[in-house]
């Protein structure tokens, strides 16, 4: 197994799977972000394509087949600790399914009003707010040695959301 220093960021997908006004979101069994509900996605392969790795993603933890996804940005994390990703956000319609089994957790929906009450990443709620008022978004955030997080910025237009 090959050791990737610490810090190197690892690129994955974050994939948002939505009917209407309701997410379909994962209660996650282990780290990163271990207990709190966020949307599936993963780690990229080898020489795959973020688009790609969406749908690979979607099929791997839902079972649910969706031919393209609509890209919506990039969240960037940056920590002192192994914490550093990089994550290509990505959003699909998909019919209102009975929550299917996922190996990594709970799949739950919800809408955005109960996400409000729920443990999320802190990064999320900015995330779901810019895809339903349809606004792309590189978002860059910066964590400190307890992943309490310092700061997190829209670089595509400088405002600062923590
Ligand atoms: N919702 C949300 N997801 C995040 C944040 N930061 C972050 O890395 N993620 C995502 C990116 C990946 O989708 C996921 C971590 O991937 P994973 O470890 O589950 O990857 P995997 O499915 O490839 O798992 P494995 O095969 O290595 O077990 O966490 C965040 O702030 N919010």
């Amino acid at each position: 197994m090959s050791t990737i220093p610490l810090g190197i960021k690892t690129a994955a997908t974050i994939c948002v799977l939505k009917n209407e006004d309701d997410f379909l979101l994962l209660k996650r069994l282990k780290e990163p972000n271990k207990d709190l509900y966020t949307p599936i996605g993963g780690k990229l392969d080898p020489f795959e394509t973020p688009q790609a790795g969406a749908i690979r993603e979607t099929l791997e933890e839902t079972g649910i087949k969706v031919r393209t996804m609509e890209f919506c940005g990039i969240l960037t994390e940056t920590s002192p600790t192994k914490y550093n990703w990089i994550s290509y956000v990505y959003l699909a319609e998909i019919d209102k399914v009975s929550p299917p089994h996922c190996n990594e957790g709970t799949l739950e929906w919800l809408s955005l009003g109960q996400i409000l009450d729920i443990p999320t990443p802190k990064t999320d709620w900015f995330i779901y707010k810019f895809l339903v008022n349809k606004e792309k978004f590189i978002l860059d955030a910066e964590y400190d040695e307890n992943l309490e997080i310092k700061w997190l910025v829209n670089e595509l237009t400088g405002e600062s959301l923590i």
